[in-house]
Parts: C-alpha cells; structure tokens; sequence
C-alpha cells in the first residue's frame, strides 16, 4: 500500500515513532516519510498517517513551538510550519478516491485529554478522507523524551494492523 508518513517534531520523539511506522510499512509497499509544511501533497498516497506532538492539550502552534524551543528543542523545528499549517491548507479528498488516513500524537501526560490526534482524525473525516483505526497516543517521559520502553515497537505494531483495516 503506497502510504504517506507526515508528521511534525520538535525534541525527535515524534519523528522516531513516524520513522518507525516508516520502517514497519515498508515491506508492504512505498512508504514517504516527511515533515510537515503548510503545502500539503497527499499525491498518489492510499494511506495517510498523521502525527504530532501534543503541546498544551493540543496540536503545536507557532507560540507553543517557541515555549518548546525556549526548553531546548532544535531552533529550526521552532520556526517551521507544522501539522495545525499542513491541516489548514489540505484540501478536500474526491470521494471515489478517498485515501485511507489515520492518526497519532505523542503526549507525557496519560490519558487522552486534549489529544491533537483525535481532532485532527475530524478534521480529515471532514475533508473526506476515509479514517480507519482508533487514534493512537505514544509517551515520552520527560518533555524532551525519551519516549517510554516499548513505544516504538507499539507504533509498529500499530501501524502494521492499519494495513487490515485499509480495505
Ligand atoms: C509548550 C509545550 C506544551 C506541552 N503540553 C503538553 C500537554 O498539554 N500534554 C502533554 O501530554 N504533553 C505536553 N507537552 C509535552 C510534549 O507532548 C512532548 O514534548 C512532545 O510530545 C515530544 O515530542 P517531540 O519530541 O516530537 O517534540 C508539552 C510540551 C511543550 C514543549
């Protein structure tokens, strides 16, 4: 399945899970890797995997990426656009031709309060991609991470069972 890994990440944990989803779908066909900007291209993607980090029980914005870059996080990451940007100007999908799309944030806190994934899953849902899976939330430990034993894993796994859902 030709799939699209988009993502957004200031410390690298979320990259690292995206990069893991990466490396899990890979055998099963091409796979695109990519951060996030405020010019979206789905291009011919059957699935789209969406993640981000969650910052103030919610999808990262220009301040917020600031307060994270004043906590050490890459300067660059601090000034780019990111996932809220991307979801601002992604258009509406064709109905007869709808990608697959799935969602996921990763969080300290436990729970799911505030979950960016399962508003972005919304949003999508209303742009007519067809959302599959229950949005997934993987855990740093501190702000910066590491993420906590065993998420990376999760994330593969959680990215290889979209692949049955996908249908
Ligand atoms: C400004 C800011 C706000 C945050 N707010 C939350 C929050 O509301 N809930 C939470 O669980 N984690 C929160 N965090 C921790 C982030 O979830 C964590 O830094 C992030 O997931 C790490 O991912 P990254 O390495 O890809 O940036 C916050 C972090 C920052 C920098």
């Amino acid at each position: 399945m030709r799939t699209l890994v988009v993502y957004e990440s200031m410390f690298g944990n979320t990259a690292a899970v995206a990069a893991a989803m990466a490396r899990a779908l890979t055998p099963t066909g091409a796979v695109r890797l990519e951060l996030a900007d405020a010019r979206p291209d789905v291009g011919d993607a059957e699935l789209v995997i969406v993640g981000s980090p969650t910052h103030g029980f919610a999808l990262p914005s220009r301040l917020s990426r600031r307060a994270a870059r004043a906590q050490g996080a890459d300067a660059s990451a601090a000034s780019r656009a990111g996932i809220r940007e991307w979801l601002a100007e992604l258009a509406a999908v064709r109905a007869d031709s709808a990608p697959f799309a799935a969602t996921f944030d990763v969080r300290q806190a436990p729970g799911t309060a505030g979950a960016p994934s399962h508003r972005v899953r919304r949003r999508l849902d209303g742009l007519g991609f067809r959302t599959i899976g229950e949005p997934a939330s993987f855990r740093v430990g501190p702000t910066a991470g590491p993420l906590r034993d065993g998420e990376l894993d999760r994330a593969a796994a959680w990215a290889a069972a979209l692949l049955g859902l996908a249908r």
